[in-house]
């Protein structure tokens, strides 16, 4: 069944429906499988490995092997925060973002329903990958970008997959109004995440986590925010397991906004069910330039029910966590991604986030997608001549 997560109201799975029709507002997938979680045992590492909970003819999955990524402990940079830290690293999918698990799901339902064209409105990644899934289902793909604010691997990746690619004059926000307005007329299946299947691939994040740690909960999951999508898809996984019973705990969803974005986190701290948008998102993390997260409902109730925490960070500290974060453990992220390292090192630093906690941060994206902003952030390379003797001198310097 698809449900309204506000009134109920119950749809047929082969509706293609993206809001209420009763009521307008958003919707979710129900799964809750009948499994032991032996099943699981011996099988390949991939997101679906977890099939069971995957709303989709397990036969006939449109895939490139995503999920199954590294879970690093990252044992330097723990002790420096003064918590144990686990970062998830996203950025290992086959497109180099999250977004891969949800594609995976999302066109697979896209060829179950028969259509011939799908789209998405995109701050780049959701783009990406697209582009890549619609390529192996053999699907046209037109995806609405904002102009100038797509980092450049991601609008390579893109045009390479045979997107087409529509440059609007206007931010993400708009883009998404645009491309929604389109799929409500028929001419295209929306695959961002106002599309619940597209969700239930990136719930199973929550699924490796679990996994990974031994079929136990972390303290807290820290990540960042915008959309929404995946903080809401997160929390809805760990709860299913949490339900099938393969784990005790629960963790305290923790969601991280760019202070020039940051609509989450104002309904937050100012007790508030609904966001209240931001009209002109701006940060430099591109990914989160989001100001009407479509999301924002489910996503305020996980850190509510799971008594977690939303914070902004700066775009000083986006950008110094991922580079602390490169340098110290050698995990390569894009700006976005670091907003859940800046947000861990605020929230213990005011006390939010207790000494010794568990803490799994999620990496959202891959280094290289933003190779620009990599670049102005590092000391320009030395030219010198192809000589052993400039060569020694310049190491000498130290
Ligand atoms: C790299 C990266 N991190 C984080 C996000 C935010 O995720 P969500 O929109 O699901 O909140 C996005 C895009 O949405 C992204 O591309
Ligand atoms: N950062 C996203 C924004 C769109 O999010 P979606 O999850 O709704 O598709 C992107 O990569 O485009």
């Amino acid at each position: 069944m698809i449900k309204c997560i506000t009134c109920g109201a119950e749809y047929d799975l082969g509706e293609i429906i993206y809001t209420c029709k009763e009521c307008g507002s958003i919707l979710e997938v129900t799964c809750e499988p009948d499994v032991s979680k032996d099943v699981f045992n011996c099988r390949k590492s991939t997101m679906w490995k977890y099939k069971e909970f995957m709303p989709v003819d397990p036969a006939r999955i449109v895939t490139l092997e995503e999920g199954g990524t590294p879970f690093c402990k990252c044992d330097k940079l723990g002790e420096e925060l003064g918590v144990e830290l686990y970062v998830k690293v996203e950025g290992s999918n086959p497109t180099g973002s999250f977004k891969d698990r949800g594609m995976s799901v999302g066109i697979t339902k896209a060829m179950e329903l028969g259509v011939s064209t799908v789209g998405c409105a995109s701050t780049g990644n959701t783009s990406a990958s697209l582009a890549a899934y619609a390529a192996r289902a053999g699907l046209r793909c037109v995806v609405l970008l904002p102009s100038g604010k797509v980092a450049l691997g991601k609008l390579a990746q893109a045009m390479f997959h045979g997107a087409e690619v529509l440059s609007i004059r206007g931010n993400f926000d708009e883009a998404l109004e645009t491309v929604t307005a389109l799929a409500l007329e028929g001419k295209l299946y929306l695959l961002n995440s106002v599309n619940p299947f597209r969700l239930e691939g990136q719930k199973s994040i929550g699924f490796e986590i679990v996994d990974d740690l031994g079929w136990k909960s972390p303290d807290r999951i820290i990540l960042p925010v915008g959309n929404a999508g995946n903080i809401s898809a997160i929390w809805k996984g760990i709860n299913e397991f949490h339900r099938a019973g393969f784990m005790e705990d629960l963790p305290m969803m923790t969601g991280i906004q760019a202070e020039g974005a940051a609509p989450i986190v104002r309904a937050i701290r100012e007790n508030k069910k609904d966001i209240v948008p931001f009209e002109n998102p701006e940060t430099i993390a591109t990914a989160i330039r989001i100001g009407a997260p479509v999301s924002a409902l489910k996503a305020i109730r996980a850190i509510n029910e799971s008594n977690g925490f939303a914070e902004t960070v700066t775009d000083e500290e986006i950008l110094s966590a991922q580079k602390l974060l490169a340098r110290t453990e050698g995990i390569g992220v894009e700006p976005a991604s670091a907003a859940s390292i800046a947000g861990l090192k605020k929230l213990v630093e005011n006390g939010e986030v207790d000494k010794n906690e568990q803490v799994v941060c999620i990496v959202t994206g891959h280094l290289l997608k933003d190779p620009n902003t990599a670049i102005d952030a590092c000391v320009k390379p030395v030219e010198i001549d192809a000589d052993i003797n400039e060569l020694s001198r310049i190491l000498s310097q130290g």
